[in-house]
C-alpha cells in the first residue's frame, strides 16, 4: 500500500497508516481528519499559533534559560565540546577525512546537555543512530507523509525531538557549509586567523564578548549563514484571519512558505548577492553591518528561539578551531561543488577535508 510519491523511509509509516485507515492517497485529508480525532498538536516548531503553542515555547525557553543559554556555563559546555572536536582533528591531521559526523555529533551534543544532561561519545552507538536518522529525516520531512506522523500526540517525546532537531541540523550544517567555503577561500581564512591571534593573544579561549572585537570574523560568520541558508523555506505558515498584505488579499487559513532564500540573495539588498564574500556584511570603514534582510533564523514571533544559542555555538566553533588549526582543501579532492543537497534544512555535499596545526606562538594553552 505504498503510493507511487512515498518517500523512501522505514516500513513503520504504511504500517502505520493501515492500523489507522489512512487513504494513503490523500495525506492532507487524513491530516485534517487525525488532527480532529488526536486534537492538536503539542509540539513547538509544528504547533498551530495559540496558546499550546505559547506554552511549548515559553517551556523551551525557560529550558534552555535555566541551562544557561546567553551565560558562561552555557559557553563553558561549547567549549568543553569543543575541545572532543580538536582532539578528534589531532587525530586526523595530516589525513584527508569527512567532517560531517565530527560537527553533527558535537552540535547534537550540546543540545543533549540541556535535553538529557548528558553528551554522547562520538562512537557511541546511540549517538551514531539519532543523528544518522535526523540526517535522512531532514530529506524525507517535507514530503506528505511526514504531516501525518507528525500530527500525533506524543507530547514531550516531539518536544524533545523538535529541540534536538532544530538545534543539531541547522547548526552543523551551517559549520560544514562554513568550512567548505573556508577552506576554499584561503585569503579569507587567512585574514580570520589574523583578527583572532590578535584579539586573543594572551587570552586561554574566546568568548562570546570577544565578538565585538572581531568584525571581519563576525562579517565571515554571517556571510557562511546568508550562504548556507541552512532553512530555506523557513517553517510553514498559516494565516491567522483575513490579511491584506502590499494590496494582496490573502484570506484567513492561507498556507505561508516564507521563501527566505529569496531575501538571503536578494539583488538590490545585499554588495555581493551572488557570491561568497565577508564584504556584504563590512561598511567601509571596515566595520561590521547587518543587513536588514539577514533573516536566516526567520522574523516574528515565531522566529529561532534557539538563535543565541545557534550564534554562540557558530562563533566559539570557528574562532577556536580556526585559532588553532590550518583548513586545507585536500589536493586530490577535485573542484569544490558548493550546490547544496535539498531538504528541510540545506547541507553541503559531502566533501573531505585536511587540516594542519598552526605554528603560532600566541596560543597559551590550545
Ligand atoms: C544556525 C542555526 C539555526 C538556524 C539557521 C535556525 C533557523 C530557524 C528557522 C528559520 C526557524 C523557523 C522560524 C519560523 O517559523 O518562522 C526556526 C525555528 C525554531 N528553532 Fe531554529 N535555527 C537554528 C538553530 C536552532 C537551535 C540551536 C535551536 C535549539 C534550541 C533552535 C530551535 C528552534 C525552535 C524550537 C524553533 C521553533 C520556534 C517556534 O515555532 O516558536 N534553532 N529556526
Amino acid at each position: 500500500r505504498r503510493p507511487k510519491n512515498f518517500p523512501p523511509g522505514p516500513p513503520v509509516w504504511p504500517i502505520l497508516g493501515n492500523i489507522l485507515d489512512l487513504s494513503l492517497e490523500n495525506p492532507l485529508k487524513d491530516f485534517e481528519r487525525l488532527k480532529k480525532t488526536y486534537g492538536n498538536v503539542y509540539r513547538v516548531i509544528l504547533a498551530d499559533y495559540g496558546s499550546s503553542w505559547k506554552e511549548q515555547r515559553r517551556f523551551a525557553l525557560m529550558n534552555l534559560r535555566n541551562f544557561g543559554m546567553g551565560k558562561d556555563s552555557m559557553e563553558e559546555r561549547i567549549h568543553g565540546e569543543i575541545q572532543y572536536t580538536v582532539d578528534t582533528l589531532e587525530k586526523s591531521i595530516g589525513k584527508s577525512f569527512s567532517p560531517q559526523n565530527m560537527f553533527h555529533n558535537a552540535a547534537s551534543n550540546i543540545i543533549c546537555q540541556v535535553l538529557f544532561g548528558k553528551r554522547f561519545e562520538y562512537q557511541d552507538e546511540t549517538m551514531k543512530t539519532l543523528v544518522q536518522c535526523f540526517t535522512e529525516n531532514a530529506k524525507i520531512a517535507n514530503g506528505p507523509w511526514a504531516m501525518v506522523i507528525r500530527s500525533f500526540t506524543f507530547q514531550l517525546t516531539m518536544y524533545i525531538l523538535d529541540l534536538h532537531f532544530a538545534g543539531t541540523d541547522t547548526t552543523s550544517n551551517t559549520l560544514l557549509t562554513g568550512f567548505l567555503y573556508l577552506m576554499n577561500y584561503p585569503q579569507v581564512q587567512e585574514r580570520c586567523q589574523q583578527e583572532i591571534d590578535m584579539v586573543l593573544e594572551g587570552k586561554d579561549q574566546a568568548s562570546s564578548e570577544d565578538r565585538n572585537n572581531m568584525p571581519y570574523v563576525q562579517a565571515v560568520i554571517h556571510e557562511f549563514q546568508r550562504v548556507a541558508n541552512t532553512v530555506p523555506l523557513s517553517v510553514f505558515h498559516c494565516t491567522t484571519k483575513d490579511t491584506e498584505l502590499n494590496g494582496y488579499s490573502i484570506p484567513k487559513g492561507t498556507l505561508i512558505i516564507p521563501n527566505l532564500t529569496s531575501v538571503l540573495n536578494e539583488e538590490g539588498q545585499w554588495k555581493f548577492p551572488n557570491e561568497f564574500n565577508p564584504e556584504n556584511f563590512l561598511n567601509d570603514q571596515g566595520e561590521f553591518v547587518k543587513p536588514e534582510a539577514f533573516m536566516p533564523f526567520s522574523a516574528g514571533p515565531r522566529m529561532c528561539l534557539g538563535e543565541g544559542l545557534a550564534r554562540m555555538e557558530l562563533f566559539l566553533f570557528t574562532v577556536t578551531l580556526l585559532r588553532k588549526f590550518k583548513f586545507i582543501w585536500p589536493e586530490d579532492a577535485g573542484e569544490p561543488d558548493f550546490t547544496p543537497v535539498y531538504g528541510v534544512t540545506l547541507t553541503p555535499k559531502p566533501y573531505r577535508m585536511k587540516v594542519q596545526l598552526r605554528v603560532s606562538q600566541k596560543i597559551p594553552n590550545l
